[in-house]
């Protein structure tokens, strides 16, 4: 029997990820097509129906994407959300304009059914709108199922044709009971059950990994971290033996990081291990560079000449290695930047990637964020202490020190790192903030020690929490924790006489400090 399938079609929205991941959590198998995809191929794929995502053109702008009508006749349910709620009614021979005002953010909805999408949902909630076009006239067949204060329709249906347009964003967490919202057309509207999940999801991998590389030999990037280290669990059971782990110590990890990776992973794990010890070749190309940008691009780079050496080397003992199996996740990819999202951040296995790689990639985590990748890992049973680690970047410290980066300002934010992150554990914390460290904002200022004059770095500590990493708040760790925390730096480090923490939210900081 074939799965459940839904299919997203994206008209590139910020959130189609979300969309995504929020009818996956539902337990319902789903793809993300861009919207032009071809309406045949629609059709063979049958879908159990049909998400249009948002986007940022406008429906009555010249080219602004627009489906093929047929999509409206193959008897699969439809909700089109903002752009693509307004695509619908225009396409129904409703109107869209621009409004005065832009809708941004929080606002009341009132919803007038209980049926379809708001089956048991109330009167009024709180929804997140991101848009500046609005519905102004109601396509012939359809009736307003929700409005706001400034948007006659907030949400529409034809339920006969089973098509929900919704101008709110469901899909984000600010909106509540977006989710129910979205089960509601999964399970009431379209009518579906739970069919999925992520076990289903690892041996569809295993099976697509397996297709893919076949008896070839493939490396794989391991950090340690929770992303490379289920990357790297899921591809050896695609290919077993035919997969070596590559581990770079490029000399910007945290304190006696590389022989703690080194020994979980040869004690823990049967899977063939090689750590390459690249201090002195990553050092010495970032000698004096400052831009954030420009140290994650050389980071990119030297990693991927690390494998191509380790590959050569291989080669003496095996025949040749095609493929890189790297643990990139969602966020990475859209902070990178995509043809249409504006780039945030390099990050290194992505953006930082030099033109020429000469490996095939493997990135078997791609579509997922970090709570699923940690959802993935306890289906493959792996351990809660790999799975539960604190991400870490792969450019590591170098992105900690701000500006130019020496061996001193290395050893001064890896103590200081190191000291915060005990006293979390200490405190009993540990499990309970998402990410923790230690920065060097590159500051010195004057202070006073045993009665002579300082003049020294500050250290910044920074405590966030999150879901998936694409936005966060800071952390409110007890007073106490923060006061021991300062005490042991300043003590203990040479270098440091001030200490700050980080009170901004993501957006609009971002979680590291480059
Ligand atoms: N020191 C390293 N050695 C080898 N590969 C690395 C190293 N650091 C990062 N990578 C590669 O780059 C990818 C992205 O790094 P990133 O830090 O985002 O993921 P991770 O380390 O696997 O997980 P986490 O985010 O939990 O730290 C990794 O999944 C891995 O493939
Ligand atoms: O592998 C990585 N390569 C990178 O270049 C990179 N930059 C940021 N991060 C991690 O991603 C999450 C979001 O970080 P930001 O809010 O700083 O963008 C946080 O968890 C960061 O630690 C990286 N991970
Ligand atoms: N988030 C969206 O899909 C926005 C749609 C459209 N561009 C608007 O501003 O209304
Ligand atoms: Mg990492």
């Amino acid at each position: 029997m074939k799965n459940n399938y839904i299919l997203i079609l994206d008209f590139g929205g910020q959130y189609s990820q979300l969309i995504a991941r929020r009818v996956r959590e539902a337990g319902i198998f789903c793809e993300i097509l861009p919207y032009d995809t071809d309406v045949e191929k629609i059709k063979s794929l049958n879908p159990d129906g049909i998400i249009f995502s948002g986007g940022p053109n406008s429906v009555y702008g010249e080219s602004s994407p627009k489906v093929s009508s047929e999509i409206f006749s193959l008897n699969a349910p439809i909700l089109g959300i903002c752009y693509g709620g307004q695509l619908i009614a225009e396409q129904f021979g409703g109107k869209v304009m621009r409004a005065e005002k832009r809708e941004y953010g929080k606002t009341e909805l009132n919803i007038l059914d209980d049926e379809g999408i708001f089956k048991d949902l109330g009167d009024n909630l709180n929804c997140w709108m991101s848009h500046t076009d609005f519905i102004s006239e109601l396509p012939e067949g359809f009736e307003v199922t929700a409005n706001t204060d400034s948007c006659p329709v907030a949400a529409m249906k034809n339920s006969e044709k089973k098509i929900y347009a919704i101008q709110f964003h469901p899909e984000v967490n600010h909106t509540e009971k977006g989710t129910d919202m979205i089960r509601n057309f999964l399970y009431n509207v379209c009518d579906l059950k739970e069919d999925w999940n992520m076990g289903d999801f690892a041996e569809e991998e295993i099976q697509r990994i397996k297709n893919q590389i076949g008896d070839k030999r493939a490396i794989c990037a391991l950090s340690g971290g929770v992303d490379s280290s289920v990357a790297a669990v899921l591809v050896h059971k695609a290919i077993g033996k035919n997969l070596t782990c590559i581990f770079v110590d490029h000399g910007l990890l945290r304190k006696d990081e590389g022989d703690q990776v080194e020994k979980v992973f040869k004690e823990r794990f049967d899977m063939n291990l090689i750590r390459v010890n690249a201090q002195d070749i990553f050092l010495s190309k970032l000698e004096g560079v400052t831009d954030p940008e420009t140290k994650r691009k050389i980071i990119g780079e030297e990693f991927i000449r690390v494998f191509e050496r380790e590959k050569e080397k291989l080669k003496k003992e095996f025949k040749d290695i095609d493929y890189l199996v790297q643990g990139t996740i969602y966020p990475d990819v859209i902070e990178s930047g995509t043809d249409k999202a504006e780039v945030i951040k390099s990050h290194h296995n992505v953006g930082g990637l030099p033109e020429d790689v000469d490996f095939e990639l493997v990135e078997p985590l791609r579509e997922l964020f970090k709570d699923e990748v940690r959802v993935l890992g306890k289906a493959l049973n792996m351990p809660d202490d790999i799975i539960m680690r604190q991400p870490f970047p792969g450019p590591g410290l170098a992105i900690r020190v701000l500006g130019e980066i020496t061996e001193e300002k290395l050893h001064i934010v890896r103590e200081a790192d190191y000291i915060f992150r005990e006293e979390i554990k200490k405190a009993g914390l540990e499990n309970s903030i998402w990410q923790y460290f230690a920065v060097l904002p590159n500051i010195k200022s004057v202070g006073v020690m045993g009665d002579g004059r300082t003049y020294a770095h500050t250290v910044g500590l920074r405590a966030v929490n999150s879901s998936d990493g694409m936005t966060s708040d800071w952390a409110r760790i007890p007073y106490e924790v923060l006061e021991r925390a300062s005490n042991k730096i300043v003590n203990n480090v040479d270098g440091v006489n001030r200490i700050v923490y980080d009170i901004t939210s993501k957006p609009p900081s971002t979680i590291e400090w480059e």
